[in-house]
């Protein structure tokens, strides 16, 4: 479904993303992992247009979507949410999740789809829409609610109900599990899985080595902006070079360097 190859990002002299390729197949839930600073999110941001890559080629569903802006790579079908949460806070919950078709109903898109005839009949069925999502991602009591009244790991849903206002083929999710205790990391998982099942490919960048591994069909791990390791879970853990990249590598002395989270 998504086939990258070769992609490379600068930022002056350093290099965020060096010559990194990888396959995501369709019905996959791909994990994205690294230390800080490895380059993941600079990934995603070229993955979505928010960044041109300085090489390389990114084909999805046989499509070079490389180099397109925003706009253009949401509409190919790959939508997402960012590692700091952007929602209107002092909006109800349900306009939120509707913000998400903004752009899409303009242009007509599920007018063309589902036969609607007027503005009043499209506003209809995203209403309804965002109150479907809301209700997937087990929100559906609070959608009159203030969205910066909800706690952290709400926001959260609301903002993956945004992202897939649009079914999007691919969903893209940068850290959903950030300052999460681990019942809402379960539900989280749980709910990762239930956007898979309802057909919808999932990368994801975290941090939680362990929630990862129970989670994903595979996994890719960046450091230093190079991919080294891209393999089932049970692989990735026992490589050596992730297991440095984590935990740093002991000298003689005992000391660890490089230590990351
Ligand atoms: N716009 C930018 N300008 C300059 N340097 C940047 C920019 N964006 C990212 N970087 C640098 O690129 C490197 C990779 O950053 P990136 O945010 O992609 O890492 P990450 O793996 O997502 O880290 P984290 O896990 O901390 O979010 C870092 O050294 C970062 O400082």
């Amino acid at each position: 479904m998504l086939k990258i190859e070769g992609i490379m990002k600068r930022f002056g002299g350093l290099i965020a993303v060096d010559q990194v390729s990888l396959q995501v197949n369709q019905g996959e839930i791909f994990g994205l992992i690294g230390p800080n600073g490895a380059g993941k999110t600079t990934f995603f941001n070229i993955l979505t247009g928010i960044y041109k890559p300085d090489a390389g080629t990114i084909m999805f569903e046989g499509e070079p979507i490389h180099g397109l802006k925003p706009y253009r790579i949401a509409k190919s079908g790959i939508s997402r949410t960012f590692q700091n949460i952007r929602l209107l806070k002092e909006e109800s919950v349900l306009d939120n999740v509707k913000l998400g078709m903004f752009g899409k109903t303009s242009s007509g898109l599920w007018a063309a789809i589902l036969g609607l005839r007027t503005a009043k009949e499209e506003e209809a069925f995203v209403h309804a829409e965002s109150q479907r999502l809301l209700e997937l991602v087990g929100l559906a009591d609070f959608e009159q609610l203030e969205a910066g009244s909800l706690s952290y790991g709400n926001q959260r849903r609301v903002e993956i109900a945004r992202a897939l206002v649009v079914r999007p083929k691919m969903l893209l999710l940068d850290e959903p599990t950030a300052g999460m205790n681990a019942e809402e990391v379960q539900e989280m998982t749980a709910l990762i899985r239930k956007i898979r099942q309802n057909g919808t490919t999932v990368i994801l960048i975290e941090h939680n080595v362990t929630m990862v591994t129970g989670l994903c069909d595979r996994i890719a791990v960046l450091d230093h902006g190079v991919k080294i390791a891209d393999d089932i879970p049970e692989v990735v853990i026992s490589n050596q070079e992730v297991i440095e990249a984590y935990i740093g590598k002991v000298d003689v002395e005992g000391v660890t360097h490089s230590a990351a989270n």
